[in-house]
């Protein structure tokens, strides 16, 4: 079960700034270049996650994405990076020249760990798609070359978005746990999330989730980074309904 040391605010880990804008806002975010492991997708996502709450010594989201061609058993997948930066979507496009299937799927996974030494979680979004002759903007990675299946108008590429949905539905059922037992999410905002102001007296299991549901509330509401905190508690409240 995750759980968030109390005061602690969960930390998103990445160098790539289009990530960041797709993921949106989290508590802090911290831009490190992570090492890029090998394995399988879940393995690099866990070694990952590892490293990124040693850096920080604290709890820790970070996020990796694999596009993987199904004529090449899966490959570049988690070696993308390293591929697209030498063909380009031009020379990815290229590398299928000898193959009739162009289907590929991008995998994005979140892998989340409280703090150093702390298990790993993943959670996992797909999409699948055909590699096309690039077109369009080339301003995120593989974008020109990958075109899902589904088309996606609020979100032209979706495994990120599932893979967010997916973590947010865990947190989401473990804080409804957590306002029946404390009286709800009106309750929470009222003491600012401060689990010191709360007038109930929180277990030590549960004093965490507090500060989970405080980056949870933000995240999914707010974009700008630079909204005073009172600002955006105030408008939390006023969006109770949410939950
Ligand atoms: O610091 P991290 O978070 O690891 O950032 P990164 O850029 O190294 O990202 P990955 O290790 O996950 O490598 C994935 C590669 O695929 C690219 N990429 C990731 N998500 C993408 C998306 O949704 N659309 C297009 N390209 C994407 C990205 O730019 C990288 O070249
Ligand atoms: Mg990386």
């Amino acid at each position: 079960i995750m759980a968030v040391p109390a005061g602690r605010s969960v930390v998103f880990v990445t160098g790539n700034a289009k990530k960041l804008e797709e993921v949106g806002i989290w508590h802090v975010v911290i831009s490190v270049s992570l090492p890029e492991y090998q394995g399988e997708p879940d393995e690099i996502s866990i070694q990952k996650c590892k490293e990124a709450a040693r850096q920080i010594d604290g709890p820790v989201i970070v996020e990796d994405t694999c596009l993987c061609f199904r004529a090449l058993g899966g490959l570049p997948g988690p070696y993308m990076k390293w591929f697209l930066d030498k063909l380009k979507p031009e020379g990815l496009y290229k590398l299928l020249a000898g193959f009739e299937d162009k289907s590929a799927w991008a995998l994005c996974t979140f892998a989340f760990s409280a703090g150093r030494d702390e298990p790993v979680q993943l959670f996992r979004g797909k999409t699948e798609g055909q590699i096309v002759e690039p077109r369009g903007p080339r301003d995120f990675g593989w974008d020109p070359c990958f075109q899902p299946d589904e088309y996606d108008k609020t979100n032209s590429i979706s495994h990120r978005y599932r893979a967010l949905a997916a973590l947010s539905e865990h947190w989401f059922c473990l804080t409804k746990g957590l306002f029946k037992k404390i009286g709800g999410l009106d309750f929470v905002l009222r003491c600012d999330f401060n689990v010191y102001r709360l007038s109930v007296k929180l277990s030590a299991f549960h004093k965490p989730f507090i500060v989970v549901l405080e980056t949870y509330v933000l995240t999914q509401l707010y974009s700008s980074p630079n909204a005073h905190l009172e600002q955006q508690i105030c408008v939390t409240q006023k969006q109770v309904s949410v939950f």
